[in-house]
């Protein structure tokens, strides 16, 4: 009913994505500062938290999730982000490549491209809407390209081919890292590379990529949402730039709730 609280509405439950997620550890962050101890954020995956927000959202009914920009939700429904005073989520982000200590020296061709990555919110839109209506990630990556070929051309132009060198991109199931690493994928095997995405949550990509058993990564969101990560492996990787900037990650809401800041949760 109305006069329930937006706590009691929602049982006192955030919608969360992956244990790990830089936004994850916001939240818990978010809880302690802002005082919101009857509240928890529930774990679960990006596409299961897509999956409650079209639930609530089709209902009309209140939900929070953890959400960022860019994503595709933002052109599907109105939603905003609840103002967050203290800045537990940070201010503007930066989706970051970083590879494994080594890599330009075994595979100066693909640090090249990887280093020379970057793109717009557009860009990565356009790839994950087509994925979002239900295309494969591979296609829609390659309709991108084939729609694009002088962005591509910025990152491979003087590049040398290679003869079937084996690369492993680490990636974490965020809908905008399977945009961005498919693309690289097809980027990287047009090259000439033979190419392996592994999907892992994002300790265990940070992981991957600093002991070595994944070449690079897309998917670092920094400097602020995968600070922690960054500051347990310094020394063990290489930031081989920045892909784009102007992202964002915090606590989102349907434009139908009243609720507009982070702090209106501890009523
Ligand atoms: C979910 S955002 C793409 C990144 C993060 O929160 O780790």
């Amino acid at each position: 009913s109305s006069s329930e609280s937006v706590g009691e509405k929602l049982d006192y439950k955030i919608t969360g994505i992956d244990p790990g997620a830089g936004i994850m550890q916001a939240t818990e962050k978010a809880i302690d500062e802002y005082g919101l101890e009857d509240w928890t954020v529930t774990s679960g995956s990006s596409a299961a938290m897509t999956a409650a927000l079209k639930k609530a959202y089709d209902a009309e009914e209140p939900i929070i999730v953890t959400g960022w920009t860019p994503h595709w939700k933002f052109a599907e429904y109105d939603l905003k982000y609840l103002e967050d005073p203290k800045g537990v989520y940070g201010g503007e982000e930066e989706i970051h490549t970083i590879g494994r200590l080594g890599l330009k020296e075994d595979m100066p061709e693909a640090h090249q491209i990887l280093s020379n990555f970057n793109w717009s919110e557009d860009d990565m839109g356009a790839v994950m809407i087509e994925i979002k209506d239900g295309e494969k990630p591979e296609v829609a990556a390659q309709n991108w390209i084939d729609a694009n070929p002088e962005k591509v051309a910025e990152w491979t132009d003087g590049v040398e081919k290679v003869d079937g060198d084996k690369i492993k991109l680490a990636y974490v199931a965020w809908d905008s890292e399977i945009a961005s690493t498919n693309v690289m994928k097809l980027v990287l095997e047009d090259i000439g590379y033979d190419v392996t995405m592994s999907q892992v949550e994002a300790g265990p990509m940070w992981t991957a990529v600093a002991d070595g058993s994944a070449d690079a990564s897309l998917a670092a969101w920094l400097p602020l949402t995968h600070a922690t990560y960054a500051k347990e492996f310094d020394g063990k990787f290489e930031d081989l730039g920045i892909s784009m900037t102007g992202v964002k990650i915090g606590l989102v809401v349907p434009t139908y709730m009243e609720i507009d800041s982070i702090e209106d949760l501890a009523k």
